[in-house]
């Protein structure tokens, strides 16, 4: 479904580059997680995925549309984006002028294929129905994630990215919401990329991945480990 071929990524001459040679290759619907030290290229790899970013060679195919060699062509990408796309940012990036149905609403507006229906489904299962007319600002941290899990999916797009998901959350919250993200992300059969520092959120993916010196290995995270972040 995805599939990453040989990337490779550098933002300077010198030294060896940040993404080097890195493969993957994915089924639809399944979660990965990517774990790594600070600097390692991870939100690099993401923006890559997603087309902000283009790799200087190497490929990446979503649903074997090539986002690399459209990477020219604005209109094509920005076409990928709106049919194949889901994003999940730390910070929510929610709009405060909308309450939290428009908020939701919003990707599927983009892309012209509101289903009213839809998004009332998602929104029950994230448990944030209620919450429908509730200006934005006045949501919790993690209602407003919720949402911004609902806006990422209501536009049924085949590849949700989520960049540290929980990073502006409180452990409890940070283990509901991380745990409706998986779920809804099953539920519909939507591949699902994380990037996090949580050991919690990571073993909670189908595959647990690391970025080590530009490529991604398995992850090794024990209950041991767990037990000690906790
Ligand atoms: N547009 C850019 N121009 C120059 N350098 C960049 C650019 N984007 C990222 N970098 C550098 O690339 C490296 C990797 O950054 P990236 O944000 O991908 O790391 P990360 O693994 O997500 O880190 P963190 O876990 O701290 O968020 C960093 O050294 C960063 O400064």
């Amino acid at each position: 479904m995805l599939i990453i071929k040989e990337l490779k990524k550098s933002f300077s001459d010198a030294g060896t580059p940040l993404l080097n040679n890195l493969s993957l290759n994915t089924r639809k619907g399944e979660s990965i997680s990517i774990q790594g030290a600070s600097g390692c290229g991870k939100s690099t790899l993401l923006s890559l995925i997603a087309g902000f970013e283009k790799p200087d060679s190497g490929d990446i195919l979503v649903n074997n549309l090539s986002i690399v060699n459209s990477g020219s062509n604005l209109k094509k990408i920005d076409n990928f984006r709106k049919e194949n796309l889901g994003i999940v940012f730390q910070s929510f990036n929610l709009f405060d002028c909308f309450n939290a149905w428009d908020n939701i609403a919003f990707t599927a507006r983009l892309k012209g294929n509101v289903d009213k229906d839809y998004q009332l489904a998602l929104m029950k299962q994230l448990g944030i129905l209620s919450l429908a007319q509730h200006p934005i600002s006045s949501l919790s941290g993690g209602e407003q994630q919720r949402c911004a899990i609902a806006r990422a999916l209501v536009h049924r797009p085949a590849l949700v990215l989520a960049d540290e998901p929980t990073g502006n959350l409180d452990e409890a919250t940070s283990d509901t919401v991380s745990d409706l993200l998986f779920e809804t992300c099953r539920h519909t059969n939507t591949t699902l990329v994380v990037v996090t520092h949580s050991n919690e959120v990571a073993v909670k993916a189908d595959r647990a991945l690391q970025l080590h010196q530009g490529v991604l290995e398995r992850a090794n995270i024990d209950n041991a480990t767990l037990t000690t972040a906790r």
